[in-house]
């Protein structure tokens, strides 16, 4: 076969893939005017999982999951903006990981604005300036981001889905002679997670390491200024034209940040693969067995409890806690639904949404 007749096949392939899209987006058309008259909600991502699970299942061709994870991702962002185009919210500036995390969810197509602070996103969600918003929660190897985590008790949102992307940084720099860089800028939290790298490749070298408010606006100052150099994700080295000189320079390949996707009075329905959150305020956690026995209610009903945080209740000098748990179900399955009626004045719900692997 020759290149020409190859081509001329992929591109009749093309031209049926388009008229099959646009058959779908006919579909999609349909559902979205369906949905406006009884006012149900655009993002569904319990039904987007069932069709990547089912694709998945009867897939037997060269695509992996990933590969149809993006493609189909991609395919149901551009569907939902044809049904109503949503406005994402995002921690800020352009290029940040939380871009990336909110792109994976959301595709190329939605109208995304970068915010300067994560109360900011909060912010623009509750006012419905954003119908979305994406936050950084934790990292695998740093923890917490507890402005989140605060955040989510003081606002008044709910939890749609939750996303999850590897950190990988890059090096990314004008000057080809790395005796010659004198200054290094990125985050504090990326110098901490490229230490083997900067102590292998600058032992002995005069570079300094200055610490700047995100990864993207090193990559800015490395693209302005000669003889510096940055430590940031691959697209804010691309978004600030900074060649890359190294990749994956993180110490551990394991490094992944997770985020929420938050939005106003929002319900999913049940996956089979659901996870809830929850915010616990217990009365009299002072008293010896009232949180055990909380937590004990999980036990007996079998519910596995993935992750218990503490956090400050700041009510005047004491040390008193809330607490953000997370467990696997969905809040309506009729054990997790027990506890929450047994607890309707100290427990609130965040949601129940499709849990990542
Ligand atoms: O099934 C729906 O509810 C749709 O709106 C269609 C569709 C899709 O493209 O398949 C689009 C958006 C939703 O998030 C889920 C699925």
């Amino acid at each position: 076969m020759t290149l020409e007749s190859l081509r001329n096949d992929i591109d009749a392939l093309d031209d049926q893939l388009l008229t099959l899209l646009n058959q779908r987006m006919e579909l999609v058309r349909k559902v979205g005017e369906l949905k406006r008259t009884t006012n149900a909600v655009i993002y569904r991502p319990e039904r987007e999982k069932q069709i990547l699970d089912r694709l998945h299942k009867q897939n037997n061709g060269l695509l992996n999951q990933s590969a149809i994870e993006a493609i189909f991702l991609e395919i149901f962002a551009v569907s939902r903006n044809l049904e109503l185009p949503e406005r994402v919210a995002y921690l800020g500036p352009e290029g940040s990981f939380t871009h990336q995390a909110a792109e994976s969810r959301f595709g190329a197509m939605s109208a995304y604005t970068a915010l300067p602070t994560i109360r900011s996103v909060f912010e623009s969600v509750e006012t419905g300036r954003a119908r979305f918003g994406v936050v950084p929660i934790e990292n695998n190897q740093e923890g917490v981001v507890s402005e989140a985590i605060d955040l989510l008790l003081e606002k008044d949102l709910s939890i749609a889905a939750e996303a999850q992307i590897p950190v990988h940084f890059t090096f990314a720099t004008q000057t080809e002679d790395l005796s010659q860089i004198t200054h290094i800028y990125s985050k504090d939290i990326a110098f901490r997670q490229c230490s083997k790298f900067l102590n292998d490749t600058f032992d002995g070298l005069k570079a300094e390491l200055v610490p700047v408010e995100s990864t993207s606006k090193a990559a800015k100052l490395a693209g302005q200024q000669p003889y510096t150099a940055a430590i940031c994700s691959t697209i804010a080295a691309k978004l600030f034209d900074v060649p890359v000189l190294f990749d994956n320079i993180e110490d551990s390949d394991l490094n992944r940040t997770r985020f929420l996707i938050l939005a106003k009075n929002f319900v999913n329905q049940p996956s089979g693969h659901d996870k809830t959150t929850l915010i616990a305020k217990l009365p009299n956690t002072e008293s010896p067995g009232v949180l055990a026995e909380f937590l004990q209610e999980f036990n007996t009903r079998h519910i596995n409890l993935t992750k218990i945080e503490s956090r400050p209740l700041r009510e005047g000098a004491t040390f008193r806690y809330w607490f953000l748990l997370e467990c696997e179900g969905h809040a309506s399955d009729p054990d997790l639904q027990d506890i929450l009626n047994h607890h309707t004045a100290d427990v609130k719900l965040l949601g129940s949404y499709v849990r990542v692997a």
